[in-house]
């Protein structure tokens, strides 16, 4: 005898694909959390930084993109990809001040790199087809100490 579905299942499913036509193509922000390990020292500055330190740096990744037929903007675990390959393993337990271009490691010149580093590969990947764009970083050296970088301020500057 062939498989039948059963009867209340089906039901669920239309009402299910009801909802995702609702919300489909709706712009929305996902937003992923990491952390990476990493020593550096501050040039050109007055104080306990300008010594070799370490920091676990919490870098949160905002996202942002139309929802698909299955209600999903960017699988969370795509943003971990592009987190991994992208700044983890470059940043990852290195020395900043060798790993990173010439730039004084500072919170605001790494959340700009890593800015970079990501827009570049959402603008060529089957990213950019989907209309998925980065929209705002935070970077934290210390838990009360961070950077932000919104969208909105690198396209009007
Ligand atoms: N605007 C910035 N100021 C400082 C930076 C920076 O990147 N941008 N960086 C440093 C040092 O790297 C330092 O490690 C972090 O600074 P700070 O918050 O002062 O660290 P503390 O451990 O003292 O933090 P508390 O939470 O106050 O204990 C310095 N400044
Ligand atoms: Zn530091």
């Amino acid at each position: 005898m062939d498989f039948q579905i059963p009867k209340k299942v089906e039901k669920i499913d239309e009402d299910i694909q009801r909802h995702e036509l609702k919300y489909h193509n709706k712009r929305v922000a996902v937003t992923k959390e990491f952390t990476f390990d990493a020593a550096h020292h501050l040039h050109c500055y007055e104080g306990k930084c300008k010594s070799l330190h370490g920091h676990t740096y919490k870098l949160v990744i905002t996202v942002s993109g139309f929802v698909n037929e299955i209600g999903i903007t960017v699988d969370f675990g795509d943003i971990k990809a592009l987190f991994k390959e992208e700044i983890d393993s470059k940043l990852d337990h290195r020395y900043l001040n060798d790993a990173l271009p010439k730039m004084n490691t500072t919170a605001e010149n790494m959340i700009v790199w890593i800015w970079e580093q990501l827009e570049r590969r959402l603008k060529v990947d089957e990213y950019k087809k989907l209309g998925t764009r980065l929209e705002e970083l935070k970077l934290y050296e210390t838990p009360t100490s961070y950077a932000t970088l919104k969208r909105e301020w690198m396209d009007n500057e």
